[in-house]
Parts: C-alpha cells; structure tokens; sequence
C-alpha cells in the first residue's frame, strides 16, 4: 500500500524547486505499475487528514503486507500515525522527497522511522521507486515470500548441498573408521537430501548408500539422485549385512546418542565382526553451520510465524481459551503453506504464564493477564521458534518493570552477538541484567538454542554451553522472567550470526503491546 500524507496532493505545482514537477498521480501510476510488473497490487491512497490516514491503516490489517508511507510533516508530529502502523505491525517504508536531514532542524525527527524497515530521503519522485525496490527485497529476502502469497515451496537445493555435506563428514569421522552408518532422520534428510520416515546411510570413502523401504523407493531416487539405492526388502539389519557382506570393512563408525540398546544388539547380530565405532555429534556439528539454503528455508519459516502473530494479535479477545488462541495460530500457519508445527504451542496466560513451557490449556484469557505466546512452524523442513508477550488491558507497574527488564536483557544480548563468542557470554550478558533487576531466581533457563531441522539442537546459550559463536549459527535469544502466582515475560528472536553480528530473522515489534 502506498499511502501519502498532507500536501502530497499539491505535488507538481508544490514548491517545485524542492520536491519536482511530477503530479502525485503520477507516482501513484509509476508504482502500481511496477507492483503489477511483479504480480503484485498496489492500493494509493492520500489524504490531508491524520484521522484519514490512520482508519485506512487500521484497514490495512491482515490484508496488506507491506506500507510506503510519505508521512509529510505528520512524519514530525504524529504520535498518532506511528501508534497506528506499529499497532497493525505491518512492515513500513519512509519516503521523503527531500533530504529531511538537511533542512530545517524540525524536520530532521521522525516519529516513523524507528519503527519502519527503513527510510529514503532526497531522492525526489524516484524515491518512490527505490521504495518499491526496497519493499521487494525486503518481502523476498528479509521477510521471506512475497507478499500474501504462499511462502515459495521452492525447495533448498539439498541434493547439491548434500554432496558438499558427505565430504565434510569423511574430513571429520577421524582415523582408523572404513565407513560411517547413520541412523538419525534428521542426519540422514541433511546429508542425502531424503526425507522419507524410514532408511540408513552408509558412506566410505568413496561410496554412499541409502537404503530404505517400498514406499520410498522412486522419493528416494528423485531426491537422492547421488546415493546408491539399497531395496530393502526385510529387516533393515538384513539389508545392512547384505551391503557390508564383501567390502572387508572392520571398523564402521555409529552414532552412539543415537543408537538403541535393541538396534546395538541388533547389529552385533547381524555383522558380529565388525567393530561399531561410537561416534558423537559429528553431523550434528556440521549441522550446526547453515549453509545459504538453509538459511533461506529458516527465514522463510520466521516470516511465516511473524505473520501468524499478526493474525492473531487480530484474532484474540478476552475470554477465549488459551487452546483456542493456539488453535487459530496454527490453522493459520498450515493454511499458509507451514508443513507442520515446530513444538506443541505454547499460550500461558495469567499465573500460567509463570510456566516456561505452559503448553495451551483450557484456561480462559482475562483482562489484565499476561499471555506468552511461544510457537513456530516448519517449513522446507527447517523450524522456526519465537515468542511474544501480550497483555490485555493496561499493564500493572510491576508488569511494566518486569517486561522492561525482560526486553532490556534481550536487546543487550542481540546486541553483543558475533562470531567467536561463547555461547556461555551471551548468556551471561542477558542474565546480568535480570540479576541487577533482582529476578535472578526467576530466570532459570538458558538463554538460547539453535534452530534447523529440529527445533532444538546445538549451539546453545547457556551457563553451561562450551560452544562459540560462528557465522551461520542459527540461534533463539529468549530470556525470560517466571514469578510463581504472578506471571510470566518471555521474549524470542531467531537470528543468524554473520559476520560482525547477527541477523534478526524475527521482525515482530517487542514493545509490550497492550490489546
Ligand atoms: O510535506 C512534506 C514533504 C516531505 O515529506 C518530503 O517528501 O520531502 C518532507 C516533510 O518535512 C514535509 O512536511
């Protein structure tokens, strides 16, 4: 939506030295057109009234996703205008024709930008078009899908990522190992690109194998082109004893945390002279750096759950059951093309939300109650995880104090992300501030966890974390304050480490929002 404020209409004969001599129509034709070049539509609208402007974002809710606004000098008084386009959390462009920054002292503060994506200033008409284009790329590559449509089911270009994942593997499974097995679905989705529910890998130094069953066999072979297919007809010991038979390996390596007592007996059974070498968390730790593709199919699923929050900051009212808020979230997220939930919901309202994990119950949401909301959805097979905390009506002082605290403590641990520190530090940073508050007690979690194919797997923020930050961790920061008989405050960003910091693929607002 394109949206211009007071005096925009006189644009043309308008002090045509400072803001040039094309007509607002014109403009408003310039980027419906370019919207319309790339499937998208654009809705303008202008008016000289802050009221005017104000109802038609309040009627941009759920139906626009993204606003360019030049505000005119509301952008300098308008409390008002930044409530309204904070409040519909839609994301927001500012555009000036001139260089605010460069004229009267008065002009230089904006109301808009601190809450918007970003601003341009001093480009005249075509400021306009480089709104566009900011709009697009943040829709495609900040956000993740474009516009209302469904988040793009282009798959991760896994098959080739997977090739490079075998090699990293064989440079770090150490000495004196013949072949590896892997039986953990998500290691083997990771390094063959197959998501089927059942099957092993094996790999050599040469060779890779997957087996797996019936159902499977034509999946497999589309989504793995690059492994040699294994029937497996019977018992997957069967077709494991059938695949090692002649290849004279002793020593094959297997995930020791993930192997079962009964599969252990199992394989002694089948190949009693091999030698099964435990091997822990080396895929897991290749895992741990998401490589482009991942990281695309993780914002993807962050952008996806930040607008889920926006349908249901619009859905809740007071009354509702917890389960029916958690309900209508994930309809939602399934709706919009989300192929599952990361984890059971959690909405914890009231005393529950002193429940770190206080999945959605039956407990009907009142007035005055803090309400956490902790979710996220899957897509392409990577999670997302995010959490906000909500409140109807206005917030006591203490709820005040402690929700400040909470996004004090997060804002501060953001801030000091960068490679090559310890997930330990982070932790610390975020803790120090809740300690000083005097809700040391209160916060008896770590502060984050990384995120990918499944919800919850290394680096971790924590006391107790020996991990150190790299660029490609994809990580939670989500402190929180738990009162027993009070309440509760939780707040959740997914980011990614880059190279000097961190990238924040959670773009909801985090000011308390009062409902
Ligand atoms: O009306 C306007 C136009 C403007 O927003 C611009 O586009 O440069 C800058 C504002 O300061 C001024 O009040």
């Amino acid at each position: 939506m394109l949206l211009n404020g007071p005096n925009l209409n006189l644009l043309g004969r308008r002090e045509p030295a400072r803001y040039g001599t094309t007509t607002l129509a014109e403009i408003e034709k310039a980027v419906s057109e370019l919207g319309r070049s790339w499937g998208w539509e654009v809705v303008c609208f202008q008016s000289n009234h802050e009221g005017a402007l104000i109802d038609c974002i309040h009627n941009a809710f759920g139906r626009v996703d993204l606003i360019i606004i030049n505000p005119g000098a509301y952008t300098h008084t308008s409390v008002a205008l930044r409530d309204a386009l904070a409040g519909v959390a839609i994301p927001v462009i500012e555009v000036h024709l001139s260089n605010i920054h460069a004229r009267e002292e008065f002009r230089h503060h904006s109301f808009i930008a601190p809450i918007a994506v970003g601003q341009i200033a001093g480009f005249g008409a075509d400021g306009y078009r480089l709104a566009m284009e900011g709009a697009r790329h943040y829709l495609t590559v900040r956000k993740g899908g474009e516009g209302q449509h469904r988040p793009e089911q282009s798959p991760v270009p896994l098959a080739q990522a997977a090739q490079s994942r075998v090699a990293r593997l064989r440079q770090r499974w150490g000495d004196g190992i013949d072949a590896f097995l892997i039986l953990s679905p998500e290691n083997r989705r990771y390094l063959s690109g197959f998501t089927g529910s059942a099957g092993f890998l094996l790999v050599d130094r040469e060779g890779q194998w997957l087996a797996t069953d019936f159902r499977y066999w034509e999946q497999a072979r589309e989504q793995a082109p690059d492994w040699t297919l294994l029937r497996q007809k019977g018992a997957w010991t069967e077709a494991l004893r059938e695949a090692v038979a002649d290849r004279g390996w002793r020593n094959i390596a297997v995930e020791s945390d993930v192997v079962t007592l009964e599969q252990q007996q199992k394989l002694r059974t089948a190949l009693p002279d091999v030698h099964w070498v435990p091997r822990q968390g080396v895929v897991e730790s290749l895992r741990m750096v998401k490589d482009e593709g991942e990281q695309l199919a993780l914002s993807r699923a962050a952008a996806l759950a930040d607008r889920g929050f926006q349908h249901i900051l619009g859905y809740m009212r007071p009354g509702m059951t917890e389960r029916d808020v958690a309900l209508e979230l994930e309809f939602f997220l399934r709706r919009e093309g989300a192929q599952g939930v990361s984890f059971a919901f959690i909405v914890a309202s009231g005393e529950r939300s002193a429940l770190p994990h206080g999945v959605a119950s039956d407990k009907k949401i009142g007035t005055g109650e803090l309400i956490t909301l902790d979710f996220g959805c899957i897509l392409e097979g990577y999670c997302s995880d995010m959490t906000r905390t909500v409140i109807f009506g206005p917030p006591t002082a203490e709820q005040r104090k402690v929700y400040d605290t909470v996004l004090d403590a997060q804002k501060r641990a953001l801030d000091a992300i960068a490679p090559g520190k310890s997930g330990r530090a982070i932790d610390r940073i975020a803790r120090d501030v809740i300690e000083a508050a005097g809700y040391g007690e209160h916060f008896g979690h770590g502060l984050g966890h990384g995120v990918g194919l499944l919800v919850h797997e290394n680096p971790r923020l924590s006391a107790l974390s020996e991990d150190v930050l790299e660029p490609g961790h994809v990580v939670t920061v989500e402190p929180g304050i738990y009162i027993p008989g009070w309440g509760g405050v939780r707040i959740e960003d997914l980011v990614i480490v880059t190279a000097d910091g961190c990238r924040n693929l959670t773009t909801s607002p985090k000011e308390l929002l009062v409902l």
